[in-house]
């Protein structure tokens, strides 16, 4: 590992306002809209967004699978694909590139006989936790077998900065747990990885930072720590008819207030003090008081409605 990594700081992944659009019935979708995006070698990064936030676009450039419309990419300061052609790089990507009839054993010892320097077999095997089922079919496989199976294959270079589009699809919780147990692992040894996931917990316990993207573009970029305090603070809910909206909000730690009908919505750090007022200076009724969660902060950045937004932000957390 770390073979193509050097030492003036080169990152391992550049995008410099990174352009990507794709042809649609209406004129053209922007998959990936003005991107820039720094990894540094021996970063473990989540890239985090919802359906067609454009991360698989994304990937794809950084694989050299696509062009960019506009804007420049680079990995570990060569053109993606050259990258690839050293063996800098490998991906575990969603679906394809297996064969059925062969065994697991027999596909990676295919793939490994096309690369010039490629690591024994057993031990890529050992490593993706598929040693037991070496003599299986490929068509028999789970799928979760199957994603381990991919990701052999991607251990076989011994790469310095490891592509992953929703690497644990298909797989059980120790499946999962054994996978990034590997990642971590490796990271330890300077191994970059980049991966795509849904799954807010995954990104939350496994990377060391977290980019989450929306319609293209980054909408928030930072440890998992930081993600989360955008979610910090509270939310108090009341029955409250004609609650005054301008008095709440000069409550102090107060984000934001939200009043639909009879229902009060105040988003606040120090949610005490606004039930106590609620409570003793109004009519309100049924205050209840919920904290935000990761998941929370995930579904306000990347939702459409920009008042969903959090309104306080950690410096240079949010894009
Ligand atoms: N080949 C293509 N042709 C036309 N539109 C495309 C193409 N590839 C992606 N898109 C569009 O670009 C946008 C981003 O898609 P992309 O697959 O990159 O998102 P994603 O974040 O990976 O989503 P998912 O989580 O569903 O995999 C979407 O609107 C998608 O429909």
């Amino acid at each position: 590992m770390t073979k193509h990594t050097d030492p003036h700081g080169t990152p391992a992944v550049l995008l410099d306002d990174v352009v990507k659009t794709f042809p649609s019935a209406g004129g053209r979708v922007t998959a990936v809209d003005h991107l820039s995006l720094v990894v540094q070698p021996g970063e473990v990064v989540a890239f985090l967004g919802p359906n067609g936030a454009g991360k698989t676009t994304t990937i794809d450039l950084v694989l050299g699978l696509s062009e960019p419309d506009a804007g420049a990419l680079s990995v570990y300061g060569m053109a993606p694909r050259a990258a690839i052609a050293r063996g800098a790089v490998s991906a575990v990507m969603q679906t394809g590139g297996l064969l059925k009839d062969y065994t697991v054993a027999e596909t990676v010892a295919l793939v490994a006989s096309l690369h010039p320097s490629a690591r024994p077999v057993d031990e890529v095997l050992e490593r993706a936790g598929i040693a037991d089922v070496r003599g299986r079919l490929v068509g028999k496989c789970s799928g979760g077998q199957q994603q381990r199976l991919r990701f052999a294959m991607a251990l076989l270079s011994d790469p310095d900065l490891l592509i992953l589009d929703e690497p644990t699809t298909g797989m059980d919780v120790e499946g999962r747990r054994d996978f990034w147990a590997a990642i971590r692992a490796d990271a330890v040894r300077g191994r970059t990885t980049l991966f795509a996931t849904h799954y807010l917990e995954e990104a939350d316990a496994y990377a060391d930072r977290i980019v989450l993207v929306r319609h293209g573009r980054i909408v928030a970029d930072g440890t998992p720590a930081e993600i989360k305090a955008l979610a910090s603070g509270r939310l108090v809910r009341a029955t409250l008819p004609a609650a005054d909206g301008t008095a709440l909000a000069r409550i102090p730690g107060v984000e934001s207030v939200e009043i639909r009908g009879d229902v009060v919505a105040v988003r606040a750090d120090d949610s005490d003090a606004v039930a106590r007022y609620l409570l003793t200076s109004t009519a309100a009724r049924d205050v209840e008081i919920t904290s935000r969660n990761l998941e929370d902060a995930f579904v306000a950045l990347t939702s459409d409605t920009e008042h969903a937004r959090p309104g306080r932000t950690p410096e240079g957390v949010l894009a």
